[in-house]
């Protein structure tokens, strides 16, 4: 409650689509943390902005802001993101994002773009045009569709959501029948690669020049623990400290890429591990090219064989499980469209089963919710009818569930999240017609409840 407070004292708070509308109305320059309910604004650089506040606030030209991208569909790229996002905002139109906690890059992007307002207050400089979809494309989204076929953001995002999860899921989907056979590899662009972000841009073209889809991708800093887990093989190797002081030092672009033959095929394109002879054999490989000065080991990595391919693809994108019911009176009557939407969003369905929750079990599930007045009605509610109870498994599963399932009211879910579950099939707040456990915590638990101790893998 505290943090909240010392949030509204200088950012603003944005909480849905209209503020955020509203938002885009600010002359000059607004800073957005984007961030997800489930972990709020971020702190870290709370007292940077701040202090930038100060430092910039008296010609009114620097703003600050924080949105909950949960809840604003246009800040929908954003969600299932264990990083922080920043966007930076001038005179309504996105120009630049920061990914990750980089105070360096936040303050001199923040210091560059209040320069620039000033200069062209003063009349010393002209304003140039910035292409919202050139940021968005150079941060890694695909939406070349949008020129081609004219489709609405909300088109843009289902076809890329569908097609990225396609492309994971169902990797030889669609695909002619040859001898190779599409797969899966991980990719790595190391810390003082990514900060160079033309780079990283030139690779991830590069990227998609030769084929590759993009089906998942994330930055993290690595905590020295994760770091000597995932190279735990490599701890005697003398290169190994370095290795560990790049990997901690900063983000770390975590590609999932699929294409025929990915594994090799990335793999030729890295060319030789060490930095110097790839440079003498291979110098157009991408090790050679981005080497960065001064450091020996190599900036990009992938997999070596499929299986190792599979294994570090669980690391970094770890499969999750979560509890999904069709309340009865959804089952009744939409259980194949919300079905449908199930496998759309690229869940696997590791148990079903159709039952009638008996008054224990449905109490039992909502027992958090006991005393409050609509309690007696969502136990009657939950037992009137079987339900489709189900194990759903993906990467992300809970969060990605609960996404799709949309706000417990239809009514707001109509407004927020208008492809949601429950605003296209909910009758109404009490009678949602789905629900979704609320943390892994809680969906493990559930799961031992409804399925027993099971291995679901
Ligand atoms: N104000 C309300 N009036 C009537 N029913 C409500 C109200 N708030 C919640 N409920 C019912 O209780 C269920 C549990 O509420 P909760 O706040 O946990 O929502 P949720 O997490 O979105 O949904 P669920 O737990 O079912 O996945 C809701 O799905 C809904 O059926």
């Amino acid at each position: 409650k505290v943090l909240k407070c010392q949030f509204i004292l200088f950012q603003a708070i944005i909480t849905n689509q209209n503020q955020w509308d509203e938002m885009l109305l600010t002359k000059g320059v607004v800073v957005i943390d984007v961030y997800q309910a489930w972990c709020g604004p971020c702190k870290a650089v709370v007292n940077l902005l701040r202090k930038l506040k100060n430092e910039f606030g008296e010609d009114d030209v620097l703003h600050f802001a924080v949105a909950e991208a949960d809840n604003i569909p246009t800040l929908q790229p954003f969600r299932n993101k264990c990083e922080p996002v920043f966007l930076f905002c001038v005179n309504g139109k996105i120009v630049a994002i920061v990914r990750g906690v980089n105070g360096p890059l936040i303050s001199k992007k923040i210091t560059e773009l209040v320069q620039e307002e000033r200069e062209i207050a003063a009349g010393k400089k002209e304003r140039t045009e910035v292409l919202t979809k050139q940021i968005l494309k150079d941060a890694g989204f695909v939406i070349e569709a949008a020129e081609e076929k004219m489709l609405t953001e909300e088109q843009i995002r289902v076809v890329e959501d569908a097609s990225r999860q396609l492309a994971f899921f169902f990797p030889n989907f669609g695909i002619q029948k040859t001898d190779q056979k599409v797969e899966k590899t991980l990719a790595l662009i190391r810390p003082s690669l990514l900060k160079e972000r033309r780079c990283k841009y030139s690779i991830m073209q590069r990227i998609k020049d030769d084929g590759f889809k993009i089906a998942m991708q994330k930055e993290i800093i690595l905590t020295e623990e994760q770091t000597r887990e995932f190279y735990k093989e490599h701890e005697n190797q003398d290169y190994f400290p370095v290795l560990l002081e790049q990997m901690t030092s900063g983000p770390t672009l975590v590609l999932a890429l699929t294409r025929e033959n990915a594994v090799a095929h990335w793999r030729d394109l890295l060319g030789p591990k060490v930095v110097e002879e790839a440079k003498k054999e291979n110098p157009n490989s991408l090790r050679a090219k981005y080497a960065v000065d001064n450091i020996p080991i190599g900036q990009l990595h992938g997999s070596s064989t499929p299986n190792d391919a599979e294994k570090e693809l669980q690391f970094f994108f770890p499969r999750e499980h979560t509890l999904a019911l069709i309340k009865p009176d959804a089952a009744k009557k939409h259980k194949d469209d919300i079905m449908q939407k199930v496998k759309d969003a690229g869940f696997v369905i590791s148990k079903i089963k159709e039952e009638a929750l008996t008054r224990e079990m449905a109490i039992q599930f909502y027992k958090d919710h006991e005393g409050k007045p609509f309690f007696n009605q969502l136990v009657t509610c939950m037992t009137e009818g079987p339900s489709v109870i189900m194990v759903l498994t993906k990467e992300n599963a809970v969060e990605d569930w609960r996404q799709l399932m949309g706000p417990t009211d239809p009514e707001v879910a109509k407004e927020t999240s208008p492809e949601s579950i429950r605003a296209q099939f909910a009758q109404d707040i009490l009678s949602n017609a789905v629900h979704g456990s609320s943390d892994r915590e809680h969906a493990l638990s559930s799961i031992e409840c409804i399925f027993g101790e099971i291995d679901i893998n």
